[in-house]
């Protein structure tokens, strides 16, 4: 469990965290989004102890990261995959990290194997390695201790498809054996498939928070009609809130009650159906607008 209580972090009189709360469960994955400089790293070093809250408290297992006794036994930390010693070798990475631990340094074989290092690859220094094998290196250094807790700052970059897939995979067979994992992304699609729960982070303040399915029910309806201004109109005049999507109409009403007033003015569907993952996208782009960095050079 990671427990993150009114986090503030100031520099100078930027806020790059605000006032930010949510729990993190076990047996869950948490999906932690907001477009790039939302604050999503800073919240994430705060957890670990290598950033100092300006307010608030943060607690994984329920005490500060810096007081768990050897701490990777308990908590995996994945925040910049670059960050390994480049002249050293994932071996060698690995190996120092199980003495560090005080684990079997069999497991090192084993994580190597679990995130598909090679044995020839295992022995290049990290400075060769492309950003997808100081990904993999990098989880497989997380995963070293056996941990309870995840905790993955943008695990998915520079892994290819077949990567992000086997990457979904172990954090989903991690979760449903009880392990609590945060993982964070500014691309929704990535965490949409594998994550249970979604915080939303857009300037510094949290602007979403709930399990996937709650969040997906609130984007409401899209429908399509041979004449979409048309059934905005009635649909409005019925006291529904209309907005223009990207194909059709999104409406806050179930599709029962949308499809009903339909045929009560013989208006032809074309399609309705819940916004799900394409109105979950709309929603994070919206309520992430203020941050989006196209929009300020525009
Ligand atoms: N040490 C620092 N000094 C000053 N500003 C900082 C510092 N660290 C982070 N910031 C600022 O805080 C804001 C949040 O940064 P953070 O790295 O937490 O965002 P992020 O959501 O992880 O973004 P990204 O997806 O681009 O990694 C940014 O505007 C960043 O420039």
């Amino acid at each position: 469990m990671i427990s993150v209580q009114n986090l503030t972090k100031r520099y100078g009189a930027y806020t790059a965290v605000d006032d930010v709360s949510f729990n993190v469960r076990p047996g869950a994955v948490t999906g932690f989004l907001g477009p790039n400089g939302a604050g999503k790293s800073t919240c994430m070093r705060m957890m670990c102890s290598l950033t100092p809250p300006t307010s608030g408290t943060a607690t994984v297992l329920d005490r500060p990261y810096s007081s768990l006794p050897n701490p990777g036994r308990h908590v995996g930390v994945l925040l910049d995959a670059s960050a390994q010693h480049a002249g050293r070798t994932g071996r060698e990475i690995l190996t120092l990290g199980a003495m560090v631990m005080g684990i079997d340094r069999s497991r090192v074989d084993e994580m190597l194997d679990l995130v598909g290092l090679s044995e020839s690859e295992a022995t290049r220094r990290v400075r060769n390695y492309s950003l997808g094998m100081r990904q993999r290196l990098g989880i497989a250094h997380a995963l070293l201790g056996d941990p309870q807790v995840l905790i993955l700052d943008e695990p998915a970059n520079g892994l290819d498809p077949a990567g992000i897939r086997w990457m979904r995979g172990l954090l989903r067979g991690y979760a449903d054996e009880g392990g609590t994992v945060l993982l964070s992304s500014h691309l929704l699609h990535e965490v949409e498939v594998v994550a249970d729960e979604l915080v939303v982070i857009g300037r510094g303040r949290i602007v979403a928070q709930g399990t996937k399915a709650e969040l997906m029910a609130a984007t409401g309806t899209t429908v399509r009609t041979t004449d979409d201004a048309a059934f905005a109109g009635l649909l409005e005049g019925a006291g529904l809130e209309v907005k223009a999507a990207s194909t059709g109409l999104t409406v806050q009403a179930e599709p029962q009650q949308i499809g009903e007033l339909a045929a009560r003015h013989q208006v032809v569907l074309i399609e309705l159906r819940t916004a799900g993952s394409a109105g979950l996208e709309d929603m994070f782009l919206e309520l992430t607008a203020d941050d989006a960095r196209e929009e300020v050079a525009a």
